[in-house]
């Protein structure tokens, strides 16, 4: 049976997205999929739908901190909070990093998923710098990137080809309705169907006839 294509759309800024990732990451060779990872840009997302961020809520923010933790924990994620998470998110930002992922989307894809979960364990984790041009070379580095392969691929992130790719994966996700992140999408009798959220796993797998088997499959306590 042909395998059936499921999209992930995410940005390295959202701790749900890292979330949803690593569920998805484990299912890729346990469901009947195939998987492809679509870094786009969850700022242009914010913009266009008119959203903002859940933790300029305050209250919404405060509830984050905690509804995140207890997510991770039940996901096996090692995620933690930074220090300054609001610098990160809305001051910072991940606009060149995403553009990173991009250039590795274009040029190794076979290394996105490695390379997109460096950058999390970099700014979800160890509270690191995504930003700098040798943050992004260290994460590639950690990911089993050639020393050759970082230098052409961060070349490549004020490269026109690769802000047109970024601008038109973030589009994609637009005409489907986004307003957030994550997103998981497939194509169902010929439409493509999404879900928003961490969340909604049970839900996607029966949209796409697949087991859900929790969070992380083979350990049954965590249905
Ligand atoms: N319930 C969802 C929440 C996901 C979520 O809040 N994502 C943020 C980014 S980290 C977002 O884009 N929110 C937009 C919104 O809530 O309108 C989950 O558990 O994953």
């Amino acid at each position: 049976m042909s395998k059936k294509s499921v999209d992930f759309f995410y940005d390295i800024v959202s701790p749900y997205s890292w979330l949803a990732f690593e569920v998805i990451c484990r299912y890729q060779h346990r469901w009947n999929i195939a998987l492809k990872l679509r870094p786009f840009y969850l700022g242009g997302i914010m913009n266009e739908a008119g959203n903002k961020p859940p933790a300029l809520v305050p209250n919404k923010g405060a509830y984050m901190i905690k509804d995140v933790a207890r997510i991770a924990k039940h996901h096996d994620v090692p995620l933690k909070f930074p220090k300054n998470t609001m610098e990160m998110m809305l001051v910072k930002g991940t606009l060149s990093a995403q553009r990173f992922l991009t250039a590795v989307d274009i040029r190794q894809p076979d290394l996105l998923e490695k390379v997109s979960r460096e950058l999390w364990m970099r700014n979800w984790n160890r509270d690191e710098d995504v930003t700098e041009p040798k943050s992004l070379a260290e994460a590639a580095k950690k990911a089993g990137m050639s020393d050759q392969d970082i230098v052409a691929t961060l070349s490549l992130i004020g490269d026109e080809k690769v802000k047109a790719q970024l601008k038109a994966v973030t589009k994609e996700a637009m005409d489907l309705g986004a307003f957030g992140a994550p997103m998981l999408v497939a194509e169902i009798n010929g439409k493509k169907e999404w879900v928003f959220g961490s969340d909604r796993f049970p839900i996607f797998a029966e949209m796409i006839s697949e087991k859900w088997e929790g969070p992380v499959p083979g350990v049954s306590s965590k249905l």
